[in-house]
């Protein structure tokens, strides 16, 4: 993976963030808090860069689990405003008005309920919605196209997840949420290593290989000492997603 200076990263994330509010002259930023590494991530450096009381964390849960409490404890350990919104019951009128749905179009519509009352809240607040996508999750296209994928800002689209993991060390993020497995937590028992079949750290192995330095798959294969089916695998994800990356197209004229 490349060297990063992640001191250098935190101070270029703080001042980003500081430049769009500024800019855009908004009162404050909202972050969905779910009680992962990502959000957990983008709020303490949300509070760090704009100050506690201009960052409103909104826990949004599904399920009442662990996440929840994880997710109070990042609210409540770095001092900004919260609101718990269950959104079980919304989800549920959406699948009744659809007529049933499977787990995973289910799992979608989670996460754009939780974007819809994002944006409910920073049009009433005058805010910005801070998105938490990082970049292993972009170039693979796992997220919710529409949901968790859309936001105003996102600070994290440019690191992978392995990087993630050390700023989230450097700015105190609470250790039990640093360890803990990787979650879209859109059904019980997802982790995201086991439903993309790799790990992060070989997936952004990979993805930098790949995307940043245009590497070829054998060469990447024989780099990393693995079979081209892995390498031809990501290849794929990549390619898959691409429609989630851009604004839609039509025909031009
Ligand atoms: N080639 C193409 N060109 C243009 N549009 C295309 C398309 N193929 C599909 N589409 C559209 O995209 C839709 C499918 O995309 P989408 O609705 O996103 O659904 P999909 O990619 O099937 O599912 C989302 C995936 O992201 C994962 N996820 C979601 C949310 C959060 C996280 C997390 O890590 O926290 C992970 C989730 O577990 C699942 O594996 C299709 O229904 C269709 O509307
Ligand atoms: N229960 C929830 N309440 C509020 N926001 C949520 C909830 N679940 C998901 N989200 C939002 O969707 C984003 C995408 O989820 P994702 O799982 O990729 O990130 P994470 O939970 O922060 O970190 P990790 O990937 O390590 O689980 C979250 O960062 C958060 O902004
Ligand atoms: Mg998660």
């Amino acid at each position: 993976m490349r060297e990063l200076d992640y001191n250098f990263a935190i101070e270029r994330l703080t001042t980003f963030i500081r430049e769009k509010a500024e800019e855009t002259g908004v009162d404050g930023v909202v972050v969905g808090v779910s009680g992962g590494i990502d959000s957990a991530t983008v709020a303490y450096l949300a509070a760090k860069a704009l100050g506690k009381r201009r960052v409103l964390g909104l826990i949004m849960p599904y399920y009442e689990n662990r996440d929840l409490d994880d997710a109070r404890l990042v609210c409540e350990s770095l001092g900004i405003d919260y609101k718990v919104i269950n959104i079980r019951s919304i989800v549920d009128e959406f699948e009744s008005a659809v007529g049933g749905l499977d787990t995973r179009s289910r799992g979608n519509v989670m996460a754009r309920t939780r974007m819809v009352l994002l944006y409910a809240h920073a049009n009433a607040m005058n805010r910005l919605v801070l998105g938490t996508s990082n970049r292993s999750e972009f170039l693979t296209g796992y997220f919710t196209k529409w949901g968790d994928g859309a936001s105003d800002y996102a600070p994290l689209i440019n690191l992978y997840k392995t990087e993630v993991w050390e700023i989230a060390k450097l700015l105190g993020v609470p250790e039990r949420i640093i360890e803990k497995k990787p979650s879209a937590g859109l059904w019980e028992g997802q982790t995201d290593e086991d439903e993309l079949g790799i790990s992060y750290r070989l997936l952004d192995e990979i993805l930098w290989r790949m995307v940043d330095l245009g590497m070829g798959n054998a060469e990447i294969a024989r780099e990393l000492g693995i079979g081209i089916e892995m390498v031809e695998y990501v290849e794929n994800l990549v390619k898959k997603s691409e429609h989630k990356r851009r604004l839609p197209v039509g025909p031009v004229f």
